[in-house]
């Protein structure tokens, strides 16, 4: 059995309205595509901030390789890489090579080395051909992938998404599906929060689903959820209202 990377243990932050995260346990491996699933207000967002101690939780912990988050911010931070939903809060630079240059340059690495790990990186999101736009003029699709090539660039051992489907169309959904799939595929864990699951459920190893009081009430196989989860305020897949497992071209 492998080590888990990432340990929520009994992790809660009540916020002073009475809402929040309550005793959220979980375990996260290497390799795996968790799904973090629940309706509007289920606290998923507050969860994935705490991944990166962004906020500090009111009693519990969550470790990293056996040490709090919150014990070295630097490291933490390195190793867990956040794309948060809204991509231009995140976007710094000027032009898209110099967006995804940004993080490596604060780590002073050698101008040679970051000018070919951002064209890799810019090449693997398939961005490479707006190396010099500005990044204010491109499309939610190409601004979703700048951003996760921005932290993909830094190596993070966890990629951690917040809802990273809302406002994209079809086919910029469908392209990203493929990019998260292909990064899981070659070992990269991934964390995705989101209250759409149709798009990935079927790629996902294990999905977390959270209710509206904030509380983790499923752990499991995505599969095994499949059919119940209209009632935890989850769209139940097309697919799976049709009666199958996954979509038919899967199969
Ligand atoms: N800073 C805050 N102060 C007070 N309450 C908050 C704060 N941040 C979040 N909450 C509340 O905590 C609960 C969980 O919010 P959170 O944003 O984590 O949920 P979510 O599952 O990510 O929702 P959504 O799907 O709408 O993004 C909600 O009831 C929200 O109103």
């Amino acid at each position: 059995m492998p080590r888990p990377i990432l340990e929520i243990d009994h992790l809660t932050h009540a916020f002073f309205n009475g809402t929040g995260i309550h005793d959220i346990c979980a375990r996260i491996f290497p390799g795996e595509f968790i799904l973090v699933a629940g309706p509007n207000g289920s606290g998923k967002t507050t969860l994935i901030k705490h991944l990166n101690a962004l906020v500090r939780p009111t009693s519990g912990e969550i470790r990293l390789h056996g040490r709090s988050v919150t014990k070295d911010l630097i490291v933490t931070r390195k190793t867990i890489g956040m794309v948060f939903q809204d991509a231009d809060t995140q976007i710094v630079a000027d032009t898209v090579e110099d967006e995804v240059a940004f993080g490596l340059e604060n780590l002073n690495t050698p101008r040679a080395r970051i000018l070919e790990k951002v064209d890799q990186t810019l090449a693997y999101m398939n961005l490479i051909h707006l190396k010099d736009r500005n990044p204010s003029t491109l499309s939610g699709g190409e601004k979703r992938r700048l951003a996760i090539a921005g932290i993909l660039v830094m190596d993070p051992e966890i990629i951690v998404l917040d809802e990273p489907f809302a406002n994209l169309d079809y086919p910029a959904s469908r392209d990203l599906v493929e990019i998260i799939c292909r990064l899981n595929r070659e070992g990269q864990t991934i964390i995705m929060a989101t209250h759409e699951v149709e798009e990935v459920i079927t790629y996902a190893s294990r999905m977390l689903i959270m209710d509206g009081q904030g509380r983790l009430v499923k752990d499991g196989p995505p599969r095994e959820l499949l059919g119940n989860l209209e009632y935890f305020g989850i769209r139940e897949p097309c697919f799976s209202r049709m009666g199958y497992s996954a979509p038919p071209w899967q199969t």
